[in-house]
């Protein structure tokens, strides 16, 4: 089948099993086939394609509602909703978002990025439906992974409470992005080894209420029977203890199976669980045999062998913290890692494979890795959670209740902060500085490459007065010299990186390189600017920006983060509450919208984060000097 051609999801109704089998296939082709120049999450869709065609030949959107947790599993929802032609732009600037998106279609009803969303949104749809008296049927399609985030149990818990109608596809590939973790993950290993767990219900229950009609030799062989559906009982009754009408373990590849068993939850009453086994990566031995996670979400590849097309480069910033906190790891004892789901991302499963007491994979839950290390912290350890700064919103309360005020020991190793690019407005990791600022008792880092990154790393971890924060991007270090020796840095003192008397920009980070370049031009314009790496955010460099202050020149502060609440502000508010209002001083950054998926180069542009607009800002602050002949 052409798959450019599908335009609406009603046509499956026309599709015999045959017709569906051979579309799985073809969907399969093109996933991987577009995948293989765009990149994307090819793992997770793979493993969605006859879950997929199941859930859209039997549940008619957009009336009826299909939510996507997390939403990195959404393309082949996105090819059966019209969207094929769009791949070629997958993830790219102004082109197809790589998660539901509401204003792309109508079938996205719900916008997901950040996991285990799907049974709230899907709760609070079933309740707006239920008392507007209309009849949409609500499934959300959840992970493995997602379920072990807290909002998803809380959700459950809410569902089960309400009895309200809708159905749960609880989509298990036994895969977060690494192999998952948890109890929750034992009780669906139970469920998934022991078979069909309804039918064995139904079975032995209909043998135990006939034990008293046979002698002893049945009651033994009851006796085990009851033994054994009691294990089933505990392990598979976790759902139905929970108020939910468990079916399962479905095989999500057998599209007989998949359509029976969610037509009988669509049609059943109240809440419904539906456990289907999946394969991640199924159709393509690479994606297949991923053991690691490679393959839930990459670059470009070669199909033919399954090579990942890897751009050489300096060491990413990951790498760096994860090397650096080894070496730390070696000698101090009171090193403990921490993860929530993304060892791979943060380069903490390198960690975890020299350290393995010492580090904890504790799934999606950041608030609960939040608060855990709190506690670390407070026995004496020295707790280093490494997240995405994106994903760190997720703990706010416990970063400000639990380790802020009570202020522990806590080193937060915040990563893809700034601009992530492919992923979008649901994981650009701009606000941060924003949130952490406020705080009490925090502190926050910025190193301007991957060499002060690695003393960052060995200052954070030798702080003993509360909790810090070194935030640093996504991607690759600058190429720079590696010190041999880690050195203790000054918490708030920033670094003049070039002199210059008519201006100063204070900048950090990923900023500095387009400072330099705007200075150098402006140099050549006569206009003489100060380039500073401004490489705390809290504390401020009080002694400099007093002297700046004397100096009375314009500053310009320069960062990728949120302009409302980062470090120009901490700036301005500085000078304001000191009564200096004669300073002048303009801010560039991220603006107040979110910024949607790209590269992070076009982004730059599309907000203006360049060397010209720079140099633009720059003279209106300086008058234009008599250009130098
Ligand atoms: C709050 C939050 N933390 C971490 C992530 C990163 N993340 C994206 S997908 C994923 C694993 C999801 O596993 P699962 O739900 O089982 O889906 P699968 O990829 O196996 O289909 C994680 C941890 C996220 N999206 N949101
Ligand atoms: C879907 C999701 O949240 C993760 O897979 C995320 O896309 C990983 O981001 P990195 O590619 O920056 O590790
Ligand atoms: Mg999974």
């Amino acid at each position: 089948m052409d798959i450019e051609s599908i335009k609406d999801p009603a046509f499956l109704q026309t599709c015999s099993r045959d017709d569906m089998e051979k579309l799985a296939q073809d969907i399969r082709d093109f996933l991987i086939k577009k995948l293989s120049v765009t990149g994307g999450h090819l793992g997770p869709n793979l493993g969605v394609v006859e879950l997929t065609l199941a859930l859209h030949y039997l549940y008619q959107t957009p009336k009826d509602k299909i939510i996507w947790d997390v939403g990195h599993q959404a393309y082949v929802h996105k090819i059966l909703t019209g969207r094929a032609p769009q791949f070629e732009s997958l993830r790219k600037y102004q082109g197809l978002c790589g998660f539901p998106k509401r204003d792309e279609s109508e079938h996205d009803v719900w916008e997901t990025g950040h996991s285990s969303t799907s049974l709230s949104a899907a709760m609070g749809m079933a309740v707006a439906r239920d008392i507007k008296g209309s009849s949409d049927n609500i499934a959300a399609v959840i992970g493995d992974g997602a379920l072990t985030g807290g909002m998803a149990l809380e959700a459950l818990n809410h569902i089960g409470h309400e009895q309200t109608n809708l159905t749960i596809i609880l989509n298990d590939n036994e895969m977060s992005i690494a192999p998952n973790v948890g109890a929750l993950h034992s009780i669906l290993g139970r469920l998934r080894t022991t078979g069909r767990y309804q039918k064995v219900k139904e079975d032995v229950e209909y043998l135990i209420k006939k034990i008293p009609a046979f002698g002893g030799r049945l009651a033994t062989t009851a006796e085990r029977v009851k033994d054994s559906l009691k294990y089933l009982l505990v392990s598979g009754m976790f759902f139905e203890e929970m108020g939910f009408t468990y079916l399962g373990p479905v095989d999500g590849h057998d599209m007989d199976d998949l359509l029976s068993n969610i037509q009988y939850a669509r049609d059943t009453d109240g809440p419904v669980i539906v456990h289907v086994l999946t394969k991640k990566g199924k159709g393509y031995a690479p994606a297949e045999n991923d053991a690691k996670g490679t393959w839930h979400g990459l670059g470009p590849y070669k199909i033919e062998s399954g090579e990942v097309v890897k751009k050489p480069g300096p060491p990413a910033y990951s790498a760096v913290f994860s090397n650096t906190l080894q070496k730390l790891a070696q000698e101090d004892e009171r090193i403990v890692a921490l993860t929530a789901a993304m060892p791979g991302g943060t380069k903490l499963d390198q960690f975890g494979a020299k350290f393995p007491q010492r580090m904890f994979d504790v799934g999606i839950a950041e608030q609960h890795a939040t608060t855990m290390a709190g506690g670390l912290a407070a026995q004496g350890m020295k707790p280093v959670f490494a997240v995405y700064s994106t994903f760190l919103q997720r703990g706010y309360d416990q970063l400000v209740h639990d380790v802020c005020r009570q202020n522990l020991n806590v080193f937060f190793a915040i990563d893809r902060a700034g601009l992530v690019g492919a992923d979008g407005e649901t994981h650009q990791g701009v606000f941060d500085i924003a949130y952490l600022r406020h705080l009490p008792n925090m502190k926050i880092l910025m190193p301007k490459d991957e060499n002060e990154l690695q003393h960052m790393v060995y200052t954070a971890v030798q702080y003993d007065n509360g909790p810090i924060a070194v935030r640093y991007p996504r991607g690759n270090g600058l190429g720079v010299e590696m010190d041999k020796e880690l050195k203790k840095m000054e918490i708030g003192k920033w670094e003049v990186l070039r002199d210059g008397k008519d201006a100063t920009i204070l900048s950090f980070s990923t900023m500095l390189p387009i400072a330099i370049e705007a200075a150098e031009a402006l140099a050549e314009k006569n206009i003489d600017v100060r380039v500073v790496n401004a490489r705390s955010a809290k504390p401020l460099d009080e002694g400099l920006l007093e002297e700046l202050q004397e100096e009375g020149a314009p500053i310009l502060t320069l960062e990728e983060a949120a302009l409302k609440g980062s470090f120009g502000s901490a700036v301005l508010e500085h000078y304001h509450d000191a009564g200096f209002h004669h300073m002048v001083i303009e801010r560039m950054g991220i603006p107040d919208r979110y910024i949607e998926h790209g590269s992070v180069g076009e982004l730059y542009e599309e907000i203006g984060l360049t060397k010209d607009e720079v140099v633009s800002k720059m003279y209106t602050l300086v008058p234009r000097k008599q250009q130098r002949a």
